[in-house]
């Protein structure tokens, strides 16, 4: 694996679709870039191929990428490290990382848009509980992100946020490039939450779809499913503005309307009338969305949050509801008319004002030279 060696070290954790094209993201934007590859085959693929067929069909991989399935060899000198595996496995493989990642001012930063179904923990605090780092070290990147569009190079948008306005400026800086730029923010839950929660609304729209639905109920569910985001996502602490940009209502548009969408394509099997078990075997890439559900649900409980759309995800998962009867049910099933506002969207008052201050600080903070706040 050779090295060119003036350019700044990176190191992507993960070399499925995602993780391989944020490693094309970081070499074209200036980086070299080493991959760690659970498969020996992978990693040589892509170190003698410039290619990684399985997961990126058709695409060339940048001479600054290489890959290795020993993990020290791949973050040997890393100065960012970047994490892309399924959500679920996140916490064995840390376990491995954390002897590796020697120097403590390294950025962790998570790529990853599952919370962990036995402890409902998001990524982020899966990294700190793990890798015992400070909160201020890890950033999460979040954003309407379908890996093939941005391999092939497409213009896309992305948000760092890191509750450090410095680590996530220096992921933002490094994670960019001619087709790919990155804002900042420092709300670390809500950037998490709408990743999450946008896969659990992409379900339910592959739902419908499968069944044969048209656009009006698609254009429904997005709706009152950004309000169920946002409800959470601001009970769970977060700010609603964050849900309303690139990691929330961005996301969720892409995630809803494409059918490179894995949560989407997992939801259309399921309105066909496949099984879960059915759903899962066919499925040879990761649909977050899956096993996010159950521990959403669980958090919305605690916090008093109704999630009717995510309760019927649920529900046609475990084969109690049929997907035809998903669209009468966007409001929990009692006869009083609801409002049509979030729980948390009177915020054209005070939250008006308090964005405004924000960003006359911001520009007091920033002086210009700052990658934009999302
Ligand atoms: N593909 C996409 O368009 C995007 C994906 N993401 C997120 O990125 C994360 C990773 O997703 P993808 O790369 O798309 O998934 P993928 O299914 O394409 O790749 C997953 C990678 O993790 C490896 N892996 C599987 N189980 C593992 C284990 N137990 N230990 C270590 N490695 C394991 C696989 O071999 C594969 O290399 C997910 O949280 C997803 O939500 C975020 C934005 C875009
Ligand atoms: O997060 C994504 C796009 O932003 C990818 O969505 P899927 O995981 O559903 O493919």
């Amino acid at each position: 694996m050779s090295r060119r060696q003036d350019l700044p070290r990176v190191t992507v954790i993960g070399a499925g679709s995602w993780g391989t094209t944020f490693g094309k993201i970081l070499a074209d934007g200036g980086a070299h870039v080493t991959m760690w590859a659970r498969r020996p085959e992978l990693a040589n693929e892509i170190n003698e191929a410039k290619r990684n067929s399985e997961y990126l069909p058709g695409i060339n991989l940048p001479r600054e990428m290489a890959a290795t399935h020993h993990l020290s060899e791949a973050l040997d000198g890393a100065e960012q490290v970047y994490l892309s595996i399924p959500s679920q496995a996140l916490r064995q493989n840390l376990k491995a990382v954390r002897p590796l990642v020697a120097r403590s001012d390294v950025p962790i930063v998570s790529l990853m848009k599952g919370v962990e179904r036995r402890t409902g923990l998001r990524m982020s605090q899966v990294i700190e509980q793990e890798l015992h780092c400070e909160p201020s070290r890890i950033a999460v990147a979040s954003g309407p992100n379908l890996a093939l569009e941005i391999a092939r190079e497409q213009p896309t948008a992305a948000v760092i946020s890191s509750t450090s306005q410095e680590t996530a400026d220096a992921v933002a800086r490094r994670a960019r490039n001619r087709y790919f730029r990155t804002f900042v923010n420092t709300d670390v839950i809500g950037t998490e939450f709408g990743g999450v929660l946008k896969n659990l609304i992409a379900v339910a729209i592959g739902i419908v779809d499968g069944v044969g639905y048209g656009e009006n109920t698609k254009a429904s569910i997005i709706t009152r499913g950004l309000v169920e985001m946002t409800d959470f996502a601001v009970a769970r602490g977060a700010q609603h503005e964050t849900l309303q940009g690139l990691a929330g209502l961005g996301d969720l548009i892409a995630t809803c309307q494409s059918p490179l969408s894995r949560n989407n394509t997992a939801g259309r099997l399921l309105g066909q009338g496949y099984s879960f078990q059915d759903v899962i075997k066919q499925m040879n890439q990761t649909a977050e969305g899956l096993a996010s559900v159950a521990p959403v649900l669980q958090l919305a409980k605690e916090a008093g949050i109704e999630m009717p759309i995510v309760e019927q995800v649920k529900r046609v998962l475990d084969g109690t509801m049929n997907p035809r009867d998903i669209a009468p049910h966007l409001t929990t099933d009692d006869d009083s008319p609801k409002g049509e506002r979030t729980h948390n969207g009177q915020a054209g008052g005070g939250g008006a004002l308090w964005r405004s201050l924000q960003r006359t600080l911001d520009q007091f903070r920033d002086g210009g030279r700052r990658p934009p706040r999302d």
